[in-house]
């Protein structure tokens, strides 16, 4: 069997020149909260599913980067760390041992820093097993399951309040307009009608200007408990749930899940079960675009994989606002000539961006989005989650996200696929299905149409 391309590199204990950690299981958790209890301080950086995850706090390194070779710099950052790095993992499993979370800017333009962030503190929970991470750079400093607990029990002391809704609590408009927004998506409809492409991905901002300091760790907790089927993400002031995982690595094999085409549930008829399938998985359009999403990634995945699989028709995600097209993709990596096996931040480095946030093909994409969108993205729709010692991670897309500008200035973004035929009015609507998650997360009345301002 083919080793992790990363461990290999890692010192015998007491060699460290920089990074030490110690990683042992816990069995304290409740399990019907999970990781949700953890989640206390506004400045936790999260990963959470379904209860389990990850929780950490503090920071211990810290690389930053610009550019087209961003991917490429923090992956060689990583590796240097992890080079110099003690590591004692008495658990072995992906995510456990030493770890950083990362968020990527979306474009490769973008003068947004993309950023890997090594935690002090990291309690996770994955399958039944819980364990605690603690990570220092202090070569004197004692690695004991004791410094561990008395390293978290210190930040967890410090919970931050929660915040009831404030009547100075505003939803006002980001950098386009309503009606700019719309004649964006009417210009891209015609780029994709004179054939330059066949799916452009047009975001837009709104923004929450709230009476009192936002209570990130709420929000975090609201988010995860409403969508557990989404992953819960904070890395540094970006935070939503997002429902769309570009790559996951586990060992030697990748998942992702790939989503295109969205229905509100808001206006859906009542007693209709089979609604949602007749108008996503029913119609032709909404499957054609899927299946441009779908060849996209497995295209780009193959060369990295000896097998790859996926349901031969998507289906239908139902999350609390939206109903989407998803198709789950199963793919075993091989190593390469040098007997090493991707990690999830190569593949991260292949994958992005997919269609179903920039569109296709990517450059003409990419390029009309400078052009009409008047936005900067940021790390929204970039990759967002973390990578372990062995190359395992976890990168989601950042969606259905926001990110925190100042105390109390939220920053939300959504997006929409547009192809042939998309109604500008139709993609107002379905940003507005796309912010509700945030919006009632931050606890601002969600807005019930088109024109959501408070
Ligand atoms: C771009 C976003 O979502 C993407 C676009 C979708 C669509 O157009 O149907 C569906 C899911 C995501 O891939 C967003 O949430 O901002």
């Amino acid at each position: 069997m083919s080793t992790p391309s990363l461990t290999a590199l890692t010192p015998a204990p007491g060699q460290s020149r920089g990074l030490r950690s110690i990683t042992m299981a816990r069995g304290d958790m409740d399990p019907r909260t999970g990781l949700l209890d953890y989640v206390v301080r506004n400045d936790a950086h999260t990963w959470i599913r379904r209860g389990g995850g990850l929780v950490a706090y503090g920071e211990t390194a810290r690389f930053t980067v610009t550019g087209p070779d961003r991917f490429t710099r923090a992956q060689e950052w990583w590796r240097s760390e992890l080079a110099g790095a003690e590591v004692e993992d008495h658990l072995g499993v992906p995510g456990s041992g030493l770890i950083a979370f990362g968020s990527f800017a979306f474009s490769k333009t973008s003068p947004h820093e993309s950023r890997l962030i090594v935690p002090r503190v990291v309690i996770g929970c994955s399958e039944g097993r819980t364990w605690l991470t603690y990570i220092t750079d202090d070569a004197e400093a004692e690695l004991t399951a004791e410094s561990a607990e008395a390293a978290l029990a210190a930040y967890l002391a410090e919970p931050a309040p929660d915040r009831v809704p404030d009547a100075a609590d505003r939803l006002g408009p980001g950098v386009l307009s309503e009606d700019q927004y719309k004649l964006a998506v009417a210009d891209g409809v015609q780029h994709v009608q004179a054939g330059e492409l066949s799916k452009l991905v047009l975001a837009r901002d709104v923004v929450a200007h709230l009476g009192g300091p936002v209570a990130t760790a709420q929000v975090l907790r609201e988010l995860a408990v409403r969508y557990e089927d989404c992953w819960t993400y904070a890395v540094d002031g970006l935070i939503g749930s997002t429902p769309e995982m570009l790559i996951k690595v586990e060992n030697n094999t990748a998942r992702a899940r790939v989503l295109a085409g969205t229905l509100d549930r808001k206006n859906a008829p009542q007693g209709d079960p089979d609604y949602p399938n007749r108008v996503l998985a029913g119609s032709d359009k909404q499957l054609h675009e899927h299946q441009i999403a779908i060849d996209s990634l497995t295209e780009t995945l193959q060369p990295f994989t000896s097998s790859m699989t996926s349901h031969s028709e998507p289906f239908v995600l139902q999350l609390p606002n939206v109903w989407h097209l998803a198709s789950d993709v199963t793919a075993e990596l091989v190593a390469d000539e040098r007997g090493e096996v991707p990690t999830s931040l190569a593949l991260v480095q292949a994958l992005h961006p997919t269609a179903a946030v920039c569109g296709t093909p990517t450059t003409v994409a990419g390029a009309l989005i400078r052009q009409l969108e008047h936005l900067q993205r940021g790390p929204y729709a970039g990759p967002v989650g973390w990578i372990d010692a062995g190359g395992n991670g976890e990168w989601g897309i950042a969606l259905r996200g926001a990110v925190v500008e100042t105390p109390t200035r939220v920053r939300l973004y959504a997006g929409c696929g547009i192809v042939e035929g998309s109604q500008p009015e139709a993609e107002l609507a379905e940003t507005w299905s796309k912010f509700r998650p945030m919006i009632e997360a931050l606890g601002l009345t969600g807005p019930s149409g088109s024109s959501g301002y408070q």
